[in-house]
């Protein structure tokens, strides 16, 4: 069974609430005072609109055209289920519509037009042309939808593309490109069965003969059996076209030695002894929805070699066009195309394709809950895979601007890159600032915990993104094996492996540790254990002595652990004035908060150490430090010496004379909102804080875990600071990926 079962109570909750339905629109420009009135309407927008009649192509400068999709549908083939009617298809419209937004960032909004005439279907769309950038037809049941979508593409000037032609046939063919790899065939050999001869399916063997399959070994078959020359029974000229000479009949019959089955069809429409009959390692994409032609358990039951996809999400492999209609579009739309050409279609599955070879990040593993490595069970990216709108869009573009598609072409590719990573975190491009910073220091990283696999990833794609070196401290051979484990053999090679026994500074890490230690109650014998066996220890050696640039750990032992042993070598504890400092990320805003590593319960003096070691902090991020003093009261109201030394604090900078920013006490609100913050004229703050200095850690880890569980906020630390070389401190639920990004603030130096 699919391992997340639903309810249809439950998929009617989700519809009902909180509002009926998907989606709502939403302001883009502040729209609360009479000037902003004059400017979205009359009189302003009348400059606008006499600008865009005078030259349309500034429609894609000033109004939304540039960024908006029509998701258009009459509901003749909603999904598997039939002709539910134009009202009947809304929620998969609107559904459609919230994955363009969710994906690529497409603004759509979903037509559901009540008629199955393809004149008047035509017209109705064509007149709303001036309104979108792109049309995405969906659920439009074959013949006619291919007479309206060529024709709609003749007669307008923007992308119009059925998704269930193209959308599908677009990952059917990135899936099997991979999935004929892992059998070890290749496409011009292979035979195809194609059931279901409707949009999706002459759309997928249309692509399929595109790139290489044979016409005579593809067999196509619908509710009257296989589609063999001469027949009449149920034909049109788009089955005609894939009509071959054959005795075959039947699907049954088609299906013996067949190498892949395709399937668009209806639930059910397959059976084990079919799939029984198919060659070795078969391939079976089930594609019908809601429900497949057979399920991966009946086709597992009868054929352990069978690769088997479907268009569901609770299975592995989903072979959904959600996959490719966000991405074409984006990708379109981003060079203004006119249409979405062959060419663009087939980037986009080559660009898929390879995606899914590529190791997986651990942000996806997880939210499958399972490692993902390219295999049987893994030929296709999974629709979360967050690679996907800065690798697919590229790909589209590039093509489109190859073949004339493009009105305006991209010009700096990298950028536009970047741009679509910063598009779906606004808070990305902080992130490719320091990223910058990091590639531009190629900094000898150590990663002390190398028996680790998380941990090595991260050295490895630490080493392969062109930051630096990573060093990693563990024995060889278990590196090795763990390396070979996580898929990664070749890396074996590349990376250096540090450890007590082939240092040749051994002595002088102990003499320098012994020196730091010997009046604190260590004696010779600690001071070898220390340095010798404990990692993080041995690992701060390296970095005092030079021999490294940046220090990783913590991904395996708690951070107080940790900062206990690092002090042993560095001062890095409250005394000497270390700070960690938690950067939270949410809806375009960051904020920085501390200490949520290091002082315990801080006093004033503490507290304005802690909001200069933040300032430092948001300065190498790019940001002008303002600092606000944060607890329940503000300003002195109400009076409670809980709150004392935050009042105490901002004197103690003032007396230090610092160069940014800072007040308080002031409650969160106080800080952020510039409105609760007009009730104090006198504040010294000129806008919303952008560090928050909290009393103590426990109210620092309270409101960056609150924030990041109920809001989603990206948490980036805590940046260990104050301490004189790069080191950062993972927290043990780290994925790969977090230790990496904490390999590349240590690079970059924020701490
Ligand atoms: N995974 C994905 O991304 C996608 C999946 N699909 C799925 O593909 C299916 C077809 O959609 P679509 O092409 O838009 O619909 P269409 O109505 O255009 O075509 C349906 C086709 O299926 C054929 N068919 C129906 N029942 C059977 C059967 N029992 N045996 C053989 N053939 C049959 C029809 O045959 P005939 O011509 O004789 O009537 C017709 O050719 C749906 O289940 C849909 O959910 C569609 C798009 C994307
Ligand atoms: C996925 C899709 O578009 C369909 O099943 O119709
Ligand atoms: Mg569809």
């Amino acid at each position: 069974m699919p391992k997340a079962k639903i309810t249809n109570e439950e998929a009617l909750a989700f519809h009902l609430e909180p509002t009926p339905g998907k989606w709502e629109v939403q302001a883009t420009v502040p729209m609360t005072t009479q000037r902003d009135l004059s400017l979205a309407y009359s009189p302003g927008v009348a400059v606008p609109c006499e600008a865009i009649a005078a030259d349309p192509g500034l429609a894609y400068d000033y109004t939304n055209k540039g960024n908006l999709v029509a998701v258009i549908s009459n509901g003749t083939a909603v999904l598997g289920l039939g002709n539910l009617g134009a009202l009947g298809g809304k929620p998969v419209m609107e559904g459609k519509a919230v994955l363009f937004k969710r994906f690529a960032d497409v603004n759509s909004i979903d037509i559901e037009l009540d008629t199955e005439d393809p004149d008047e279907f035509c017209r109705a769309v064509r007149l709303m042309g001036p309104t979108f950038g792109g049309i995405n037809l969906e659920d439009i049941k074959a013949p006619e939808c291919f007479i309206i979508e060529q024709r709609l593409k003749e007669e307008m000037d923007i992308p119009v593309f059925h998704d269930d032609q193209h959308g599908t046939a677009v990952i059917c063919a990135a899936g099997l490109i991979n999935a004929l790899h892992i059998s070890g065939k290749k496409i011009e050999d292979v035979k195809i069965v194609l059931n279901g001869a409707g949009a999706a399916g002459i759309a997928c063997i249309e692509l399929l003969k595109t790139m290489g399959a044979r016409h005579e070994n593809c067999i196509v078959c619908d509710t009257k059996g296989v589609i063999y020359q001469g027949r009449t029974e149920g034909m049109n000229q788009w089955k005609s076209a894939h009509a071959i000479k054959t005795e075959l009949r039947s699907l049954e019959e088609a299906m013996k030695g067949a190498d892949v089955f395709l399937g668009v069809s209806v639930k059910g429409a397959v059976t084990q002894e079919m799939v029984q009959s198919m060659a070795d390692n078969p391939v079976i994409f089930a594609m019908a929805n809601p429900d497949p032609e057979i399920t991966p358990e009946e086709a597992h039951e009868v054929r352990r070699d069978a690769i088997v996809a479907t268009g569901r999400s609770d299975y592995p492999n989903q072979v959904n066009n959600v996959l490719g209609f966000p991405y074409l579009f984006r990708g379109a739309l981003d060079i203004h195309a006119r249409a979405i050409n062959d060419e663009m279609k087939i980037a986009c599955a080559h660009a898929l394709a390879a995606l899914a070879r590529e190791d997986v990040p651990d942000e996806v593993a997880m939210a499958y809950g399972k490692s993902l490595t390219f295999g049987r069970d893994y030929i296709i990216p999974t629709p979360f895979d967050p690679r996907l709108i800065h690798r697919i869009p590229p790909a589209v573009a590039r093509a489109g601007m190859d073949t004339g598609a493009a009105r305006r072409p991209i010009i700096d590719m990298d950028a536009y890159e970047l741009g679509l990573k910063s598009r779906m975190d606004p808070t990305a491009s902080i992130l490719r600032g320091i990223n910058a910073r990091a590639r531009k220091a190629q900094s000898r990283m150590i990663f002390a915990e190398g028996d680790d696999p998380r941990v090595l990833r991260a050295a490895v794609m630490y080493q392969r993104s062109g930051y630096g070196k990573a060093l990693v401290v563990g024995r060889h051979d278990d590196v090795k094996t763990k390396l070979e484990a996580a898929g990664l053999e070749d890396a074996v090679r590349e990376l250096e492996v540090v450890n007590a026994a082939n240092t040749t500074h051994l002595e002088a890490y102990k003499e320098f540790l012994y020196s730091r230690l010997q009046r604190k109650g260590f004696d010779q014998k600690d001071v070898h254990r220390l340095a010798a066996r404990d990692r993080h220890v041995f690992s701060a050696l390296m970095l005092a002595h030079g021999h490294g640039d940046g220090l990783v750990t913590g991904a395996t032992r708690k951070s107080a652990h940790v900062l206990h042993q690092i002090s042993h070598v560095f001062d890095a504890d409250a005394a000497h004035g270390a700070a960690g400092i938690t950067a939270l990320l949410h809806k375009g805003k960051i904020v920085l908060i501390g200490d949520t590593l290091v002082h315990e319960w801080p006093n004033e003096y503490d507290l304005a150490t802690i909001a200069e070691r933040a300032a430092d902090v948001a300065r190498h991020m790019g940001l002008e430090p303002r600092v606000a003093f944060v607890s329940f009261s503000t300003f002195g109201y109400p009076i409670s010496e809980r709150t004392e030394k935050l009042t105490k604090a901002p004197k103690v900078l003032e007396e230090r004379g610092v160069n940014f920013e800072f007040e308080g006490e002031m409650t969160v609100d106080v800080a952020l909102n510039p409105r609760s913050k007009e009730a104090y004229p006198f504040s010294r703050l000129t806008g919303p804080a952008n560090i928050l200095i909290v009393p103590a850690r426990h109210s620092a880890s309270i409101s960056t875990k609150l924030m990041q569980e109920m809001a989603g906020a990206t948490v980036i630390g805590p940046i260990l600071t104050g301490v004189d070389k790069p080191i950062q401190i993972c927290s043990t639920v780290s994925t790969a990926n977090d230790i990496l990004n904490m390999a590349v603030l240590a690079s970059a130096e924020i701490g």
